[in-house]
C-alpha cells in the first residue's frame, strides 16, 4: 500500500482516478497492439532512403573519396560527402557543449564508426549496396583510446581541425573550496582514497535513432520526423545552424521507443537526411541499425575518478574530494544544459552532512565516439552518486564499521532543509533517516547481517550493499542552466471545449514514460475533468508551446508544474463564469473537485462541464472575462527538485566462478507525491534493471587501436528478467516545497542510485578475500580476477 492509495480519490465513470492514482496507461492500448507510430513507420509518397558510410578506422587522414561508382549504381539519387557539405557551410555543426562536430568527415576520421558519406537511393537496400562502392583513400594514423594516455607528450593530436591545437586537452573545471578541503584532510584522523572508474556504457534504447526529412520545394517548409527528446530545442538549433527560418521548420517526434538521453543530441544522420531532401527535392528517411547506434551515438559515463574521504575515527565524515579525468571522445558532444562543463557532478557530496568538498575535472579528447551524458544520468549525478556511495563503503571497511551505521551517522537531518551543500546546491526537502529506516526494515537488515555471518562461517559468500542517493532534477533555474542560450522554461496550453472535454498541449516529449496518462491526471486533479476526457498533445512543434524537452527527469518538475498551474488558471476563470451564471459574487463561491458552488448552499453550483458550455455559449459574460475556457502558462522553475532514496541489494557470489546472483533488491524512493504510483513503480523497475546491467555486464570497451568492442548485443550485454530479482519497492513522501503539487522527478532515480548498491553488495561479499574495491562491470571474470588480487579488465569485450 502506498501512501497515496490510502487517500480517497473519486473515480470517473470509466473507473479512472479523477486525479492521482493507479490508472492504466492510455498509450498502452496502441503500444500493446503494435499500433504505435514510430519514425520508421512514417511513409511518404516518393520517399527515398539514406544510408551512412562509416569509418573503419579510429583515426585516419582522408586523402580522397571517389563516389563515382556509387553514383552510377541504378537507383542511387545522390551521394553526399563532407566536401559537398562544405559548400553549404554544413560540414561541421556545433555541439550542445560549445564544441564542433563533423557532420561528414572532411580532413580526418576521428573515431571508428564516424560518418563519412551519405547515400540517398530509391530503397534502403540500394543505398546500403552503394556504400560499398564508395572508395575512400584512408591514411591510418596512430589512435589514442585510453584517456590516461591522451595528454602524453607523444599522443597524436586528435583535434588538429582547431586552430593552434597541439594536445587533446578540452577543459579543466573545479568546484567547492580547495583550501578548506585540503585543511580538513590534513587534520583528519582517517583518510581513504580509491581509484574508481565509471566505465563507458550506452543507453541502448529499443528504437535506434533516425529521421524522415521533407523539405517541400514549393513552400520551403521543412518537416522533420525525428527521434528527439527535445523537439523545440532541436528546431531552434536547426534554425540557428542551418539558417532556415524557424517558422518554416516543423519538428515532429512521434512515438519514441526509449530515449534514456540517447536522443537529446543532434546527430549527423539527422542533418544528412535534411540535406538529402534539399538535394533531391524528395522526402528522405534515414534509420540507424543497432551497431551504428552503439558505435556512434551518445554514450554515457567514461569517468576516471580518484575519490578521497576524510573522517574522524568515530566515523563522522569531514570532507570529500574527487579528481576526475573525463573521456569525451573525439568531439565534446555532451548534451547537457547546465552552465558547468561536468554537469551536476559537483552534487557528489551526496546525502551527508559535512562542511568541506572539492572536485576538479580534466576532460580530454580520445579517438572514441562523442557524447558523455545519457542513460538516465541526471547529467553526471550517476557518476557523483557512485563515487560517494562507493567511497563511503570503503571508509566503513577501513573503520570496520557497519555501512548502514556509518550512513545513519552522517545523513542530513530533516531540520537542515532547505540545505545548501558545500558545492552550492540547495536541496529542497528531505527526511533521509526515515527513508533509510523504511528500507532497512523492509530488508530485515539485522537478520541479513546475521545470515551473512553464518554463511561466511560455512564458506559461502553473501553480500549486502546499500546506496543512499540524492538527485537534483528538473532543469532548471536560469542561473544554473540553458541550452545554447535558451532558458529552461516550459509552456503548457489548456483548452476546455464546449462539451467539457479538454486538450492539454505540452512542450515535453514522452519516450515511454506515460505522459499521455500522467499529464491528464494532473489536469484532472486540478479541474475534476475525468482523465479519459483529456487528450494530451505533445511532440509536434507546430502544435505545442515552446519548451526544452524531456531529459534530466524534468517533465514532472517543470512541465508538470506548468500543467498544474494552467489548470488552476482555468479554474480561476471558471469561477468568474460560474459567478455570472449563478448571479453571485466570485468570492461567494467554494471549489470542490469538478465544481464551483455557493458557500452555505451546496446545491447551487455549476460543474466544470457546465461552465465550459457557459463560457462558449449564450451566457452574458462579466466585464473583462473573455469567452472560451482556455489558458496558457510558461513555468520558470525556481529551483531543482531533489528526489532521493535508499536502496539495499543482497547478492550471493560463487567464488569459484565469480558468478553474482542478485537475490533481493529493496528500493525506497521519495519523489514527493506520486501522480501515478503504477507508472512510478514501472520507472523504478526499469532503472533498477539498468543498475544491475551497468554493475554486472554493460561495457563499451576499445582496443589500443580504438576498435569498438561493444558494437553489438553479442558484446554489449543487457540485463534480462533472468538477472533481475522480484523488486521490493517502498516509498516515503516528502513534497517539494516549491512545486505546485509537491512532485519531484523520478525517471532517472533508480538508474542513478542502483549501481552503487549492487557493487557495494558484491564487494561486501568478497571482502573476506581482502577486496576493498573493484571496477564495474563485475562480470564473473572480473569478480574472479578481483578475488585473485588481479586488476579487473575494462579494456576488452566482456569475457
Ligand atoms: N512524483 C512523480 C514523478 C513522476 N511521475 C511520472 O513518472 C514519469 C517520469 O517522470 P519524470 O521523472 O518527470 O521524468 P520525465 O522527464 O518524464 O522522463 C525523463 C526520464 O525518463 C526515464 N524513464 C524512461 N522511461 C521510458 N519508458 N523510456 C525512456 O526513454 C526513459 N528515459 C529515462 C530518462 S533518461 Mo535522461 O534522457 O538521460 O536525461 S531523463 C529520463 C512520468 O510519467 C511522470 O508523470 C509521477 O507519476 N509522479
Ligand atoms: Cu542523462
Amino acid at each position: 500500500m502506498t501512501a497515496l492509495e490510502d487517500a480517497p480519490v473519486p473515480l470517473s465513470a470509466a473507473g479512472n482516478p479523477i486525479g492521482f492514482g493507479r490508472m492504466h496507461r492510455k498509450e498502452d492500448v496502441r503500444f500493446l497492439r503494435g499500433e504505435g507510430n514510430y519514425v520508421d513507420d512514417v511513409q511518404l509518397p516518393g520517399m527515398l532512403y539514406g544510408a551512412i558510410l562509416r569509418s573503419p578506422y579510429a583515426h585516419a587522414r582522408i586523402n580522397g573519396i571517389d563516389t563515382s561508382a556509387a553514383e552510377a549504381l541504378p537507383g542511387v539519387k545522390a551521394v553526399i560527402t563532407g566536401a559537398v557539405l562544405e559548400t553549404l557551410g554544413l560540414a561541421w555543426m556545433p555541439t550542445l557543449s560549445y564544441d564542433t562536430q563533423a557532420v561528414l568527415a572532411t580532413d580526418k576520421v576521428r573515431f571508428q564508426g564516424q560518418e563519412v558519406a551519405f547515400v540517398v537511393a530509391e530503397s534502403k537496400y540500394i543505398a546500403r549496396d552503394a556504400l560499398e562502392l564508395i572508395d575512400v583513400d584512408y591514411e591510418p594514423l596512430p589512435a589514442v583510446a585510453d584517456a590516461k594516455k591522451a595528454l602524453d607528450a607523444d599522443a597524436p593530436v586528435i583535434r588538429d581541425d582547431k586552430e593552434g591545437k597541439t594536445d587533446n586537452h578540452i577543459y579543466d573545471w573545479e568546484a567547492g573550496n580547495k583550501e578548506e578541503t585540503d585543511a580538513a584532510f590534513a587534520n583528519a584522523e582517517v583518510v581513504v582514497t580509491e581509484d574508481i572508474l565509471y566505465p563507458r556504457v550506452h543507453p541502448a534504447p529499443m528504437e535506434t535513432c533516425g529521421s524522415v526529412a521533407h523539405m517541400d520545394p514549393t513552400t520551403g517548409k521543412l518537416k522533420l520526423w525525428t527521434t528527439t527528446q527535445a523537439p523545440h530545442a532541436h528546431r531552434t538549433v536547426y534554425a540557428l545552424v542551418a539558417g532556415l527560418p524557424e517558422q518554416n521548420i516543423q519538428v515532429i517526434s512521434p512515438d519514441i521507443g526509449g530515449g534514456f538521453g540517447n536522443k537529446v543530441p543532434i546527430y549527423p544522420g539527422y542533418v544528412c537526411s535534411i540535406v538529402g531532401s534539399i538535394v533531391t527535392g524528395k522526402p528522405v528517411k534515414w534509420m540507424e541499425d543497432r551497431a551504428e547506434n552503439l558505435m556512434s551515438t551518445g554514450f554515457a559515463r567514461d569517468y576516471h575518478m580518484k575519490v578521497s574521504i576524510a573522517s574522524t575515527r568515530e566515523g563522522k565524515i569531514q570532507a570529500v574530494k574527487v579528481d576526475v579525468l573525463a573521456d569525451h571522445g573525439a568531439f565534446n558532444g555532451v548534451a547537457q544544459p547546465t552552465k558547468y562543463p561536468a554537469g551536476f557532478f559537483h552534487i557528489f557530496t551526496g546525502s551527508y552532512d559535512y562542511p568541506a568538498a572539492y572536485c576538479n575535472v580534466t576532460a580530454v579528447y580520445t579517438n572514441k565516439a562523442p557524447g558523455g551524458v545519457a542513460y538516465a544520468c541526471s547529467f553526471r549525478i550517476t557518476e557523483a552518486v557512485y563515487a560517494i556511495e562507493r567511497i563511503v563503503d570503503c571508509l566503513a571497511a577501513e573503520l570496520k564499521m557497519d555501512s548502514a551505521e556509518l550512513r545513519l551517522k552522517n545523513l542530513l537531518r530533516p531540520e537542515q532543509f532547505p540545505y545548501t551543500t558545500p558545492t552550492g546546491w540547495e536541496y529542497d526537502s528531505g527526511d533521509y533517516e526515515k527513508t533509510m529506516r523504511v528500507a532497512m526494515d523492509m530488508a530485515g537488515y539485522d537478520q541479513l547481517r546475521a545470515e551473512q555471518a553464518e554463511k561466511r562461517a560455512r564458506g559461502e559468500y553473501m553480500g549486502i550493499g546499500i546506496s543512499f542517493f540524492t538527485e537534483g532534477v528538473g532543469a532548471g533555474p536560469r542561473k544554473h542552466m540553458d541550452i545554447l542560450g535558451l532558458g529552461m522554461a516550459d509552456g503548457c496550453d489548456l483548452r476546455v471545449h464546449p462539451t467539457g472535454k479538454a486538450q492539454v498541449r505540452l512542450s515535453v516529449q514522452s519516450q515511454g514514460q506515460g505522459h499521455e496518462t500522467t499529464f491528464a491526471q494532473i489536469v484532472a486533479h486540478e479541474l475534476g475533468i475525468p482523465p479519459e476526457d483529456i487528450e494530451v498533445i505533445h511532440g509536434d512543434t507546430d502544435n505545442t508551446p515552446f519548451g526544452l524537452g524531456t531529459y534530466g527527469s524534468r517533465s514532472t518538475p517543470v512541465s508538470g508544474a506548468a500543467a498544474a498551474l494552467v489548470a488552476r488558471k482555468v479554474r480561476d476563470k471558471a469561477r468568474l463564469i460560474a459567478a455570472a451564471a449563478l448571479e453571485c459574487a466570485p468570492d461567494d463561491l467554494e471549489w470542490e473537485l469538478g465544481r464551483w458552488y455557493v458557500k452555505g448552499d451546496p446545491e447551487r453550483g455549476r460543474t466544470i462541464q457546465e461552465i465550459a458550455m457557459d463560457a462558449h455559449g449564450a451566457l452574458e459574460l462579466p466585464e473583462g472575462v473573455e469567452g472560451h475556457l482556455d489558458a496558457q502558462v510558461v513555468y520558470n522553475p525556481p529551483n531543482l527538485t531533489y528526489p532521493y532514496g535508499c536502496y539495499i541489494c543482497v547478492v550471493d557470489v560463487d567464488p569459484g566462478t565469480g558468478q553474482v546472483k542478485v537475490r533481493r533488491f529493496i528500493a525506497v524512493d521519495d519523489c514527493g507525491p506520486r501522480i501515478n504510483p503504477m507508472i512510478v513503480e514501472g520507472q523504478v523497475h526499469g532503472g533498477l534493471a539498468d543498475g544491475i546491467g551497468m554493475a554486472l555486464m554493460e561495457l563499451i570497451a576499445f582496443d589500443d587501436d580504438g576498435n569498438n568492442l561493444g558494437g553489438s548485443f553479442m558484446d554489449y550485454l543487457l540485463p534480462t528478467a533472468m538477472e533481475c530479482p522480484d523488486w521490493e519497492l517502498g516509498e516515503t513522501v516528502t513534497p517539494s516545497p516549491h512545486h505546485p503539487i509537491g512532485a519531484k522527478g523520478v525517471g532517472e532515480s533508480a538508474t542513478v542510485g542502483s549501481p552503487a548498491a549492487v557493487v557495494n553488495a558484491v564487494i561486501d561479499a568478497i571482502s573476506p578475500f581482502g577486496v576493498r574495491h573493484a571496477d564495474m562491470p563485475l562480470t564473473p571474470a572480473n569478480v574472479w580476477r578481483a578475488i585473485q588480487g588481479s586488476p579487473v579488465r575494462t579494456d576488452m569485450a566482456v569475457d
